[in-house]
């Protein structure tokens, strides 16, 4: 399946270690895991491995942000690490995550995903053999905009001089590399997910790449996911910064500030990239491009959305999500779902990413 890999993409692969990734809140009583029938995990027994940092743009290539977090559920009793040559084999769905941060932030990053990975890697090993598998995770790192108030480490970064379409160049890039290594093989084999900014560019990434100006052929195959989920996202950049709802006018030029960072000053341009905006006269024109144009109405053909919005997040408003449900609607090809979630912007991925896993999960539970 990996036959698209050049040896330079494997020697990308095999340049990080697998290192062992371990239960933080183990079970006392537990004396050790049996894949399947677990009811719960030791100290020091591994329930996953992951690599921190592979560049997906091979051959030393790759700028420092240039990178992908993976992480694999351990299989059966073996406390030794696979080869880091060793690629993902495990059958099942890989969640694909994309952090936010306002396109600029360089303290999110993919290890953001951490908390709600180990909770996806537990669930995976102490969950009956009967559900729906995760064969894995992996959160993307990408170039960033500049940062007027976070100089450090420094602006002068070469991957810190992003503007639109860099970062969703970065993550086809990466897409594209992980499709070559045989981790995402079909539409029914990877759901996207995103925080934030993280959720915009989840769509962007399903939309046609002929949108930024980019090759059709940069993903090809991979540019279907089962599923896009995106958690406290922002679709309608333009809508907010010329009328921010009741209680967020005062981030108005914050909004201004990135959003003319990431993809200048035009508005017009603004909505040209946001998901609530992209398609002429509300139509949705980008969900063709994603799951096809067949008046199939076989269900396994259509997109999955999952949009997830906390009520009390103090910097995207719920209205957000209300713009994207609107223009879904009656979107026959898509299959839209809205799931709650609480706290402010970042606890879903911040507080043991508890909440945050408990939707991926269900999701592909539901694929
Ligand atoms: N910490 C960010 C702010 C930020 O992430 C943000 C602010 C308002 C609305 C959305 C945001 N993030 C989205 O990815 C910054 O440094 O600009």
């Amino acid at each position: 399946m990996q036959s698209q890999a050049s040896a330079a993409d494997l020697s990308a692969w095999a340049s990080v270690p697998w290192s062992p990734v371990t239960d933080p809140d183990p079970d006392p009583d537990a004396a050790s895991i049996t894949t399947g029938t677990t009811t719960g995990t030791t100290a020091d027994t591994p329930i996953g491995w992951h690599k921190a940092g592979v560049p997906y743009i091979p051959s030393g290539k790759a700028l420092s942000l240039q990178t992908l977090d993976v992480w694999i559920p351990s299989s059966g009793n073996n406390h030794n690490a696979p080869d880091a040559s060793s690629l993902p084999h495990l059958p099942g769905t890989w969640i694909i995550y994309i952090h936010g941060g306002a396109w600029r932030d360089p303290a999110i990053s993919a290890s953001s995903f951490t908390p709600a990975a180990t909770n996806l890697l537990l669930r995976a090993i102490t969950t009956s053999t009967t559900s729906k598998k995760i064969a894995g995770l992996v959160s993307l790192n990408y170039r960033l905009s500049p940062h007027p108030h976070h100089p450090s480490p420094p602006n002068d970064d070469p991957a810190r001089q992003a503007r639109h379409p860099d970062h969703i160049t970065d993550i086809l890039t990466a897409l594209a590399y992980l499709h070559r290594l045989g981790i995402i093989t079909k539409k029914e084999n990877w759901i996207l997910a995103g925080h934030s900014c993280g959720a915009t560019l989840a769509f962007q990434a399903v939309m046609s790449p002929a949108r930024w100006g980019l090759s059709p052929d940069a993903l090809t195959a991979a540019a279907a996911a089962a599923a896009v989920v995106g958690f406290n996202g922002l679709y309608d950049l333009a809508g907010f910064i010329a009328s921010p709802p009741r209680g967020y006018e005062h981030l108005c030029e914050a909004y201004r500030e990135f959003v003319s960072g990431a993809f200048g000053e035009e508005e017009e341009g603004w909505r040209a990239v946001c998901p609530a905006t992209a398609g002429a006269g509300g139509a949705v024109g980008w969900v063709g491009e994603w799951v096809g144009d067949g008046d199939d109405d076989d269900h396994r053909k259509r997109g999955q959305v999952v949009l997830v919005q906390s009520r009390e997040d103090t910097l995207v408003p719920y209205q957000q999500l209300e713009v994207m449900r609107a223009v879904l609607e009656g979107e026959e090809r898509v299959a839209m779902r809205v799931m709650e979630a609480g706290g402010d912007h970042d606890v879903i991925w911040r507080e043991g990413g508890g909440r945050m896993a408990e939707i991926l999960w269900e999701v592909v539970e539901g694929l």
